[in-house]
């Protein structure tokens, strides 16, 4: 591989997502900076560090560490009176993310999880949690979305090392070219897996510019069904709910499923995503319309 090869990048920073999974796993003192059990908290970030926010606002309140919101940063609302708001963003310079945390300033503590460890947000926020060795070249995120919520999961007490491995497995082998080749692509999550779905979507929006949708895989059934059609897929992260691959197949759109961490189920994705993007001509490191961080006038 050469860095002048389309979506040389993604490649290299997802293949190493098992790697950056386990170093964020064993940060136990940064896992510490962020709220304690019972704090009643919202997570924000904006794009894919959205979703992965949804994602460990789910995990965190079944856990039962106590109310955890999440919100894309420019709809967090005033005056909710949280103990604590953690912002998530590769970057950290991304305007609704500085924006928020210029608003609540003395008043609701701020704990930056973030790639770039010079960025503006480190200062303006009341504690950071720096994975610069997740931090990309590439546009389109992989690897420090998951390797945030890695740190998240590990800090509610998960052991990773079966989603680990089974990211591993998935990069160690192949997959079936059919899965890169639909028409469209409908992602169903339940519970945590949610922000998963709705990543996935994106990222194959962001690298493949292709026809993506995104579910609780409960809601699947009230409308967005009447997608499913031959040449389509529906691609469930984690159990699927019973009778939903019959529904599915029934309308003759392919069902995806696979028994393995729905973390590592998205890293299958990602490499989907970026051998598409490559088939129809696309460089996914530099995306069409898009920047590494949306930065807004003043
Ligand atoms: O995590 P950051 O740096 O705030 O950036 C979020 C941005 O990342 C992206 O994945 C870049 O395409 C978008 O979702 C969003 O604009």
């Amino acid at each position: 591989m050469t860095e002048n090869l389309p979506g040389a990048h993604m490649r290299a920073e997802l293949n190493s997502q098992p790697e950056t999974w386990a170093r964020a796993a064993e940060m136990r003192t940064e896992q510490a900076l962020l709220p304690a059990s019972g704090a009643r908290i919202a997570v924000v970030g904006c794009g894919t560090s959205w979703f992965m926010a949804q994602s460990y606002a789910a995990l965190r309140e079944s856990a039962g560490q106590g109310e955890t919101d999440a919100f894309t940063a420019s709809e967090v609302p005033s005056d909710r009176g949280y103990d604590a708001i953690v912002a998530l963003t590769r970057s950290g310079t991304t305007s609704e993310v500085l924006e928020l945390t210029k608003r609540v300033k003395g008043k609701t503590p701020v704990i930056a999880v973030l790639g770039d460890d010079t960025s503006p947000l480190v200062d303006l926020a009341d504690s950071v949690i720096a994975l610069p060795f997740a931090d990309e070249q590439s546009v389109v995120q992989t690897r420090f979305a998951t390797t945030a919520l890695a740190l998240f999961r590990a800090s509610l007490g998960e052991d990773l090392t079966k989603a680990i491995a089974d990211a591993q497995a998935v990069l160690d082998g192949t997959d079936d070219a059919a899965l890169g080749e639909a028409d469209q692509y409908s992602f169903l999550g339940l519970g945590w897996s949610i922000g998963l779905a709705h990543e996935a979507a994106l990222k194959m929006r962001e690298s493949s510019q292709s026809w993506t949708e995104s579910y609780s895989a409960m809601e699947y059934r009230h409308g967005p069904i009447a997608i499913a059609a031959p040449g389509r897929i529906t691609w469930q992260f984690g159990t699927a709910p019973e009778g939903l691959k019959a529904q599915v197949e029934a309308t003759g759109a392919r069902f995806v499923q696979h028994d393995i961490d729905p973390l590592a189920d998205l890293v299958r994705v990602h490499r989907v995503a970026l051998d598409r993007a490559v088939a129809k001509g696309l460089d996914p490191d530099q995306p069409r319309n898009l920047t590494r961080s949306v930065i807004l006038d003043d």
